[in-house]
């Protein structure tokens, strides 16, 4: 668990964050999301104490983060920011090994540590653990950067916009893979973004800045029903709010009893990806699989207008 109690941050006279108190539970994802200079990544680096706090404690498993020797916290948290920060004259193998090394890991355990992550992140050990960044694709490079977080087995991971500079498509496959990943390693991850749709799919709790404050602190859901301020309902986007809400659950949770015509839709996908389906082929109904395959009954238009419509 992760407290953060009465942090505050500033330079001279500007608080860049003010007074900001939340929890952040074990085993979550926590989405940290506001307008430019809200102070997000200000509130992220001072959680492994990048940035100083001005007043304020933040306790790890109920330790003052300022009790803990620096090695010990780049064990305990991961970091991974946008653009990667790769070492350009290390190779993906040294990369990932970096914190390792730096915490005098033996070597068999070292290179069995950076197979397993080279596994997990779908590269290839013979083509990609001797290649440098600059010899990878964007979305490659990214994959290694937060393998290379991960390398120390840290409870914590720390993101700052992960997914910025990669295209459409590969940082939906990007976002998909964290989940799975943090599902199987039981990762806390905390991860700053502008990009709310990033939000709704990954968080189970999203916290708003604003101005430095912490204006909103709570499940996806919350914020579209209960907006704390003006802000919030800004940023979630009056026209959005329904599609936000299909955004949240999957298709799976929306399944009904009975059978229906055309191409199947998989029980993981969004809500909205599944009412984009039925609106896209015409449908006012498709058969859902589960992960196996198998039919497990269908999800249908009215069910799904019916979810998306407020609640009251
Ligand atoms: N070292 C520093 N010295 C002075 N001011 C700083 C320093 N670091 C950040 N700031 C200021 O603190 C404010 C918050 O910055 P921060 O990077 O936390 O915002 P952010 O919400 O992450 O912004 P963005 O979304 O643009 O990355 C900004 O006004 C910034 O100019």
């Amino acid at each position: 668990m992760i407290e953060i109690d009465g942090i505050t941050k500033r330079y001279g006279d500007n608080i860049v964050v003010n007074n900001v108190t939340m929890t952040i539970n074990p085993r979550t994802v926590t989405v940290i999301v506001g307008t430019s200079g809200s102070g997000k990544t200000t509130l992220l680096r001072m959680i492994n104490r990048l940035v100083e706090p001005t007043s304020g404690t933040i306790r790890l498993d109920g330790e003052d983060n300022r009790a803990v020797p620096g090695f010990e916290l780049r064990r305990r948290i991961g970091y991974a920011i946008q653009g990667h920060g790769l070492f350009p004259h290390r190779t993906v193998a040294e990369n990932i090994a970096t914190v390792p090394v730096l915490l005098g890991w033996e070597t068999g355990r070292i290179k069995a540590k950076v197979a397993e992550l080279l596994a997990l992140f779908q590269l290839d050990p013979e083509t990609f653990a001797d290649r440098f960044p600059h010899e990878l694709s964007g979305g490659q490079q990214q994959r290694v950067g937060v393998a290379r977080a991960l390398a120390a087995e840290p409870n914590v991971l720390l993101m700052d916009e992960p997914f910025g500079a990669l295209d459409p498509i590969i940082r939906a496959k990007a976002q998909e893979d964290l989940l799975a990943i943090q599902r199987l390693l039981g990762t806390t991850i905390i991860l700053v973004t502008h990009d709310m749709e990033e939000a709704f799919y990954l968080a189970d709790r999203i916290a708003v800045m604003d101005k430095g404050e912490l204006v909103q602190y709570g499940p996806p859901a919350e914020l579209v029903e209960r907006p704390a301020t003006d802000f919030v309902e800004t940023l979630i986007g009056a026209t959005e709010r329904p599609f936000r809400m299909l955004s949240i659950e999957t298709a799976g949770a929306a399944v009904e009893p009975g059978d229906a015509q055309g191409a199947a839709i998989a029980a993981a996908t969004t809500q909205r990806d599944a009412l984009a389906e039925l609106l896209w082929s015409g449908r006012d109904a498709a058969p859902i699989i589960g992960a196996d395959g198998q039919p497990i009954g269908r999800i249908t238009l009215d069910g799904l207008v019916r979810r998306a419509a407020r609640r009251r």
